[in-house]
């Protein structure tokens, strides 16, 4: 049996449910084993529990040396990670190689953001010292979604060891052989055992890992539904940190802009970048109505019907993969016709060319004669467009979901920028900038259903450690004068 898990430092085969993963183009399969079974979830947290104390003791310095030793791991094994992201997801290698890029740079930026955000800080107060330190929480487990299943874990995963936590590591069940990969180059650079355990399965495994009382905090980026479920799970446990990333419905407004092309560009950037399998993708495309309107998106109909669409590996490269699975080229096909049911016009429909492949065409459809539009995240390359009389009606339309991830405006006028920018609600508010590729440098998160209050990237340390606040002095004396009541 094929060793799928890592544990205390040791591979041991899964006695949990059998699964695989594969090629989203060919269907070849890629990587075959079990998942954790809810003994080997209880046997991993408690070697977490164990290696957590000597771990936390380390200097921060040592403990900077092992993440470094990991970026360099990265960067040594950069072909095979990237080739291995684009096999598992269908992304582009091209697109796949700026994700182990973004998995290397993870490490400076949390280095910089623990000694900002989490670092150590003192002062006099009165005849002592006010000193602000942080601690890790303990053992924490990382769940990661399948759109970056190297990137986004390792945005969890790098901070919470740096602050000197443990971790329990669940991949998506649909991307094993990436968390693979990350996980031997910890090996590589030296991690101790225990430190890092990497539990795969699937949603089994996953309510098991999430329910096991030994874990102090769960850090998740995923769909709104498990997010949901988690919350639910973590209510009235208060001694438990949960930071939860999850999905958007994100809207993209575009005013009456002079370079017509350039803003075709950032809209496809925006919303058929990863074959839309992005959580800041442009979902809504908001369009005035009227004649620059209606010439706007004849021009977008034009350049997204000749995106260049095909596996990870074709050459010249495609800008677009394929999306994750069979099963979600078909849930997104059936959302699509949904839409049309209900009265959408199909501007360019999406198309999936070949039947056995998860290879599908950008789609964009009219969805404003759609009375009670669903409000929810169709987590590939279909973009819905609302036609708007006035701004403000915009910006109504913008706001009008219970997500908060991400929202954008294309325009010349700054005054309306300071407009949108003030009443848009949402934790990340562009400008004549592509919605998707948020900086690492950043915090990343959003408000409404996309989260709870707990941002990624570069806050990511703040939900990694807890703050101790010490009043300090090496000697014991009484002070100059007493409170009354006491005599001495
Ligand atoms: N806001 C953000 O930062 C991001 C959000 N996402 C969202 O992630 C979604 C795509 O990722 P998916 O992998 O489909 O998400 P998902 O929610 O299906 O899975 C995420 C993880 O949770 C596990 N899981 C599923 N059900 C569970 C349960 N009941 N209890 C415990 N664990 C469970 C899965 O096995 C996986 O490891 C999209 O909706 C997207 O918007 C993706 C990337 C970033
Ligand atoms: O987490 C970070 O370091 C920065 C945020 C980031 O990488 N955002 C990506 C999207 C990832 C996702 O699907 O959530 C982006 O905005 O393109």
């Amino acid at each position: 049996m094929m060793s799928t898990l890592y544990i205390a430092g040791q591979w041991h085969a899964g006695q949990g449910e059998a699964f695989e993963s594969l090629n989203p183009v060919t269907q070849q399969v890629l990587w075959r084993g079990n998942g954790a079974a809810a003994a080997q979830v209880e046997q991993a947290v408690q070697a977490a529990r164990e290696a957590f104390p000597a771990w936390a003791r380390r200097s921060l310095d040592e403990r900077i040396v092992v993440l470094e030793a990991f970026a360099a791991s990265l960067k040594n094994h950069a072909d095979e990670l990237a080739r291995g992201i684009g096999e598992e997801t269908g992304k582009p290698l091209w697109e796949a190689a700026t994700e182990v890029t973004s998995m290397v740079n993870k490490v400076a930026i949390s280095i910089q953001s623990y000694r900002e955000r989490t670092g150590e800080k003192s002062g006099p107060l009165g005849d002592a010292n006010a000193v602000l330190r942080h601690k890790p929480h303990g053992v924490v487990a990382v769940f990661g979604p399948y759109n970056f299943p190297g990137h986004l874990p390792n945005g969890h995963i790098v901070p919470a060891l740096l602050a000197g936590n443990s971790v329990l590591f669940k991949p998506s069940e649909l991307t094993p052989k990436v968390a693979e990969l990350t996980v031997k180059c910890w090996i590589e650079a030296g991690l101790p055992a225990g430190v890092l355990n990497l539990l795969q399965g699937a949603r089994e495994t996953g309510i098991a890992l999430a329910g096991n009382p030994g874990i102090d905090g769960l850090f998740f980026t995923g769909s709104s539904r498990t997010g949901n479920h988690l919350h639910q799970q973590f209510a009235g446990r208060p001694d438990k940190i949960l930071a939860l990333e999850m999905g958007g419905n994100n809207p993209l407004v575009v005013d009456q802009v002079a370079d017509l092309d350039a803003a075709v560009y950032t809209i496809i950037q925006s919303a058929f970048i990863s074959a839309g399998q992005r959580c800041t993708c442009a979902r809504r495309l908001l369009v005035p109505e009227g004649a620059w309107g209606d010439q706007l998106l004849a021009r977008l109909v034009e350049v997204s019907g000749n995106i260049a669409v095909g596996a990870f590996d074709q050459q010249p490269a495609p800008f677009m993969g394929s999306v994750i699975s069979l099963a979600a080229a078909s849930a997104l096909m059936e959302a699509q016709a949904s839409l049309l049911a209900k009265g959408a016009l199909a501007l360019l429909p999406m198309t999936q060319p070949q039947p056995g492949a998860a290879l599908l065409t950008p789609g964009i459809l009219d969805v404003t004669a759609v009375s009670g539009r669903p409000d929810e995240e169709f987590f590939g390359p279909l973009l819905q467009v609302i036609r708007y009389v006035g701004f403000d009606a915009a910006i109504a339309e913008a706001n009008n979901t219970q997500f908060g991830l991400a929202a954008g405006l294309l325009s010349d006028s700054e005054e309306r920028y300071r407009q949108f920018w003030l009443q848009s609600r949402a934790g990340i508010v562009n400008w004549n900038k592509q919605l998707t590729g948020a900086a690492s440098s950043a915090p990343f998160g959003g408000v409404g259903a996309s989260g709870n209050h707990r941002a990624s990237a570069y806050y990511a340390a703040d939900y990694c450690a807890y703050p101790v606040a010490s009043l300090e002095t090496p000697s014991l004396v009484v002070p100059a004068s007493l409170t009354p009541g006491v005599k001495l």
